[in-house]
């Protein structure tokens, strides 16, 4: 119940904070801008604690967190948890071997890499990202780290477009969200 009050809170806190814009970055998207959510540091702490609420006694070895506002939440969400932390990439940034994938989302095609040795065969890894919305991109994600043996435990967002239909793509994982849309 306390939980059930505390989520709510926080949803409520994400709606009323969250910046919408038309039109961006290509006509016919409805933008959700996070940046007032991590501005305030109340509001950034209350959802880095309610995105780790499912997660504390629970046994995780990583947080991994997709470029780039996947690093907003995942690096303090990571810290929260105790654990490391895995840069998920877009292609050319990584220094050491990587494996790669390409995918689709909602209004872009890209690629994104994960180091070769980030992982070792089944270690437990939360997969974070800001916003769900076509799921292209966490499932890409996903696919990277179950290549090096991850068990995926988890997907954590901050807000999901329940129009576009990500969770469905996700239907075999834990898929947690703070907020709908
Ligand atoms: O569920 P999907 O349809 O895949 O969309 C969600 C993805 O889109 C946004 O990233 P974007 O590609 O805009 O990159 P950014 O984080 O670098 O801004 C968002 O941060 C997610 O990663
Ligand atoms: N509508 C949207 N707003 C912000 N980020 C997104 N990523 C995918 N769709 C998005």
């Amino acid at each position: 119940m306390e939980n059930e009050d505390n989520d709510r809170q926080v949803e409520e806190l994400i709606r009323t904070r969250i910046r919408t814009l038309p039109n961006f970055p290509i006509p016919g998207i409805l933008f959700r801008d996070i940046t007032p959510l991590i501005g305030e540091f109340t509001t950034f702490q209350e959802i880095v604690s309610a995105l780790a609420r499912p997660y504390n006694g629970i046994a995780v070895d990583f947080v991994a967190g997709i470029e780039a506002r996947g690093f907003i939440f995942g690096t303090p969400l990571a810290l929260q948890l105790k654990t490391g932390f895995i840069p998920i990439r877009r292609t050319g940034k990584l220094p050491f071997p990587t494996i790669a994938t390409s995918y689709t989302q909602s209004y872009a095609k890209s690629a994104i890499e994960l180091h070769m040795d980030a992982i070792q065969t089944g270690q437990r890894v939360i997969v974070v990202d800001d916003v769900l919305s076509s799921g292209g991109t966490a499932a890409a994600a996903i696919s990277l780290l179950e290549r090096l043996g991850a068990e995926v435990v988890g997907a954590a967002f901050v807000i999901e477009l329940t129009g576009m239909s990500g969770r469905a793509k996700l239907n075999s994982y834990a898929v947690h969200t703070l907020a709908r849309f």
